[in-house]
């Protein structure tokens, strides 16, 4: 019975030890790949009134929602995005602000999603948004950004592939087609079924050559060239210039040498509807997910009342982690905490020294020796809990001194540590 209360629920585990230290280190590294391009740090509250994430605002749908309510009945939820929040604080704190905007964030999202295959329903995404600017210049840079961030991370491998919303929205806008089919086809083109668009657009009165583009639109993905074809198929306006925004984007791409990491896919559709221009996933090995997504959501902030263009990427932390692992790639974290370890008469001298060390920046371990546990039990405890040496303080005037990576013990004098 009592083994029940240490259990989780289902879709969220405890992250600890090393495990938790190379996931700190992570993000802290990718953060740090923010402010090099002049991201400022935001935190947004865990949960917010349901509005900010409503069906009008385009984030997932409200059945994978945890709500609540407050007190005063309002209905609440943990933050499922946190894309809504930013554009929220943007409206509310830069109001007047016409310049760009860079704001970033560590936080975790919570999504109540069929529990197949483990997936977590609680994860950490960093983030970063990029508000006032609607150029194509700030499209490239976002994905600059995700970019460079997997690669501080030590990925190697991994394709980072773009679509563009506008194009389907402009052949189904000239396709005059309802809401509702606009919806299905998107499913069926985003899980490359040709049948079901087949069966769908089969059943419209549209022109030949719209019907055949939405046939092609599964298949429309690859390198640049890919695109230039596409631009033979179709004359809608809305959608060319989608194509022609992808094109000046690769070529800005190529500048910031990253060329080679990118690929297109024009239908690629996102659940997110709040995207309105390029919207980006990046894959690797090792993990059938996405470790970063991202997008234009040009309307979005207008929703909270400031009218302003923004883009924004979030990389799923979890998800890098699971793929770092699989491809056998090391965060290097270091063993770096000395453990003082002291025998009663020596207390004084021993929080002297873990002190005098602190001071100097080094992390300090304190320990009280136990006459149960021998040397050998401090010795195995130091290895399982990143503990680099010991400093044994024994006898008046000596201290072993324990190398845990080596094993060695040398004697040393108090003096030697003044
Ligand atoms: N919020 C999006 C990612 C994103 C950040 N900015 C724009 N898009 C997501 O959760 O997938």
């Amino acid at each position: 019975m009592i083994e029940k209360i240490l259990h989780t629920p289902e879709g969220v585990r405890d992250i600890y030890n090393s495990e938790c230290q190379r996931k700190l280190l992570l993000e802290n590294n990718m953060h740090q790949v923010m402010s090099l391009y002049g991201f400022k740090d935001i935190q947004t509250p865990t949960f917010e009134f349901f509005d900010i994430f409503n069906k009008e605002r385009g984030t997932i749908a409200s059945k994978e929602m945890y709500k609540f309510f407050d007190r005063d009945g309002n209905t609440l939820v943990l933050r499922p995005d946190i894309t809504p929040s930013i554009a929220r604080c943007a409206a509310k704190y830069y109001k007047d602000e016409k310049l760009p905007i860079r704001l970033c964030y560590t936080q975790n999202t919570f999504i109540n999603n069929t529990s197949y295959q483990g997936k977590l329903k609680e994860t950490t995404q960093l983030g970063a948004e990029l508000i006032n600017d609607d150029t194509v210049e700030a499209d490239a840079e976002m994905i600059a950004l995700t970019i460079s961030c997997l690669l501080d991370a030590g990925l190697k491998e991994f394709q980072l592939e773009i679509g563009q919303a506008d194009f389907f929205k402009g052949l189904a806008e000239e396709a005059k087609f309802e809401e509702e089919e606009v919806e299905q086809l998107r499913i069926l083109i985003e899980n490359k079924n040709l049948f079901g668009v087949e069966a769908l657009v089969s059943s419209k009165d549209i022109t030949k050559e719209l019907k055949e583009v939405f046939l092609q639109l599964p298949k429309l993905f690859g390198n640049i060239e890919n695109l230039i074809s596409a631009k033979t198929m179709t004359k809608n306006e809305r959608a060319l210039k989608a194509i022609e925004r992808l094109e000046e984007l690769y070529d800005i791409l190529v500048t910031y040498g990253y060329g080679d990491y990118v690929t297109f896919d024009l239908g690629m559709l996102s659940k997110y509807n709040y995207y309105t221009g390029i919207i980006f996933r990046a894959y690797t090995y090792g993990t059938g997910d996405a470790i970063a997504t991202g997008g234009r959501y040009d309307n979005l902030v207008r929703q909270f009342g400031k009218d302003a263009p923004a883009i924004g990427v979030a990389i799923v932390t979890n998800q890098l982690m699971i793929a770092l692992s699989r491809q056998k790639i090391e965060i290097p974290i270091e063993d770096r905490n000395t453990l003082i370890l002291y025998e009663t008469d020596y207390r004084s001298f021993a929080i002297n020294l873990a002190t005098h060390f602190r001071n100097d920046g080094m992390n300090v371990e304190l320990l009280l020796k136990n006459p149960v546990h021998d040397i050998q039990d401090y010795m195995n405890y130091g290895k399982v809990h990143g503990i680099g040496g010991v400093l044994y303080i024994k006898e008046d005037n000596l201290i072993k001194v324990i190398d845990l990576q080596t094993d060695t013990i040398k004697d040393a004098r108090f003096k030697d540590f003044e």
